[in-house]
């Protein structure tokens, strides 16, 4: 490259009109590719002008690397800012936890045990069967097994989250294609959550962990709001559309009494529940999380609606929203052919849905919430891997807790490496805690109720900064 060509290179990076990514070293422009990106752009524009050799190399096949080279300028410069604002100490992290990614490579860690996801296959949907039978048998006579049902199908459905997750994240399967496919069936058909929404939103949690801004999970607001930069934006940006309605309709003459009726009337109520509702989020947490799995249910049905597959094949969507219509006709089904009675047909609905809200949501809550969010210009001066270790939290638990949380109460593990397949997770922490004590990079382990406190007292600090901004812009 030029010396000319290289300047230029260098001065794309800061041009938002060029979209340009560094990945070992060298600069790559995704000014057209990031459109056409098969992980969907979302997730990849949370790196732009930054360097994504992690991330990157954590998340990609070989054959990404091929595409890769198409979109080479340059490679970077000796001076640039961007690896200077990393501190050494920090780089030395990072680089012991890419010789720990290799040593594990080498050692076969990265590959699953086929044996013991047959094993998960067959005793999640074992689940899913009881739960079935006994309504089956017991659904037209009595209410204990409908409530003993929808707590098994609850569960089956939480486990299904768990197993969908490892295909999803290519634990399981070298073909990566394969995997998809077990997430489709997972996911879309027994579950209901969809392959597509589940990637763009999960990928790009943990491309940006808890940064705000990019990362969705922490994106809850404004009913659950997990830290100060998000009540400070709801509060600042409710203020500032009710003064900017309020001049165009105390100026604008010709608008109508009745569209100023309407609007008056949302801004109010709006304004109601930033009032009332909103600053007091821990008293509602528990109702609330009861609701998540409906949520989700929704918004993977939108998500394939409007936005489609991830890689926009007009074949995935129409598989993808086959199996999502199947999963809610059998549901539907079910509930309405082996329950004799509509009011136990709405218990069972009931029950069976916010059973599965409360098994992910305790779960996810533990995994991050309540753990440091830091802004975009604070993440561009932290190494990828010191990001997603000092975010998230270790759960301590027996076999029966990593059970019910699917391995996820190795968080920061998980983090670090996100393919490395769940059984090996307990073998690998104590390398990946020892590199974090080395480096005096903080570790975070606690027991479930600690995790849940912690959580819970993220939501406490930022109601109580909710109540100051009411104070300060109503
Ligand atoms: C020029 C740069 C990039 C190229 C050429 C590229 C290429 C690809 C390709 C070919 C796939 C499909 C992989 C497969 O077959 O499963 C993919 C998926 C993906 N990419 Fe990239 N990518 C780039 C940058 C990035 C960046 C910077 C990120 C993260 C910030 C990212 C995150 C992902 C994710 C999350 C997936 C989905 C993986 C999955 O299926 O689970 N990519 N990318």
């Amino acid at each position: 490259m030029s010396t000319c060509e290289f300047a230029q290179a260098q001065e794309n990076r800061n041009d938002p009109s060029h979209k340009v990514i560094i990945i070992d070293d060298k600069i790559y422009d995704v000014t057209e590719f990031h459109r056409e990106h098969p992980g969907g752009a979302k997730v990849l524009l949370t790196h732009i002008g930054k360097d994504a050799s992690d991330v990157f190399h954590a998340m990609h096949p070989e054959s990404a690397y091929e595409i890769l080279a198409n979109y080479y300028l340059g490679d970077l410069g000796e001076a640039d800012s961007l690896t200077k604002a990393k501190t050494s100490d920090k780089k030395a992290f990072a680089e012991d936890i890419r010789q720990l990614r290799d040593k594990l490579t080498d050692l076969g860690y990265f590959r699953s045990n086929r044996l013991y996801y047959l094993y998960k296959f067959i005793s999640t949907l074992s689940i899913c069967m009881a739960s079935l039978l006994i309504l089956y048998l017991y659904g037209q006579q009595s209410t204990t097994a409908i409530i003993i049902s929808a707590f098994l199908l609850g569960l089956f459905w939480q486990q299904c989250g768990w197993l969908s997750h490892d295909f999803g994240h290519h634990q399981v399967f070298d073909n990566r294609p394969l995997n998809d496919i077990a997430v489709i069936f997972l996911g879309n058909f027994c579950q209901g959550f969809s392959l597509s929404w589940w990637k763009s939103k999960h990928n790009t949690h943990h491309a940006s962990t808890n940064v705000d801004g990019h990362d969705p999970d922490i994106s809850t607001g404004p009913v659950l709001m997990w830290h100060e930069y998000a009540s400070a934006n709801y509060y600042g940006n409710l203020a500032h559309s009710t003064n900017n309605n309020c001049d165009a309709h105390c100026c604008n003459a010709t608008s109508t009494s009745a569209a100023n009726n309407k609007n008056g009337f949302r801004e109010g109520f709006n304004r109601f529940l930033a009032e009332n509702v909103f600053p007091y989020q821990t008293r509602y947490y528990f109702f609330v999380i009861a609701l998540a799995r409906m949520s989700w249910a929704i918004q993977s049905a939108n998500h394939v609606a409007k936005v489609g597959a991830l890689n926009k094949s007009s074949s995935l969507r129409l598989y993808e929203m086959g199996c999502l219509a199947a999963h809610w006709a059998l549901f539907l089904a079910v509930t309405t052919r082996w329950i004799d009675s509509l009011q136990n047909m709405i218990l069972f609905v009931v029950l069976s849905q916010s059973f599965t809200g409360y098994m992910l949501a305790m779960v996810f809550a533990l995994n991050h919430n309540g753990m440091p969010v830091i802004t975009k210009e604070q993440a561009e001066s932290m190494e990828f891997f010191e990001i997603q270790v000092v975010t998230s939290r270790n759960v301590k638990m027996g076999w029966l807790g990593t059970w019910f949380m699917g391995g996820l109460n190795y968080q920061i593990d998980h983090h670090v490496f996100p393919t490395l397949p769940r059984h090996h997770l307990a073998t690998v922490q104590p390398m990946i805690e020892a590199i974090c004590n080395k480096h005096q990079v903080i570790y975070h382990t606690t027991s479930f109720l600690q995790g849940t406190l912690e959580a819970l007292n993220a939501l406490d600090i930022t109601q109580k900064v909710s109540r100051k901004l009411v104070m300060k812009y109503f």
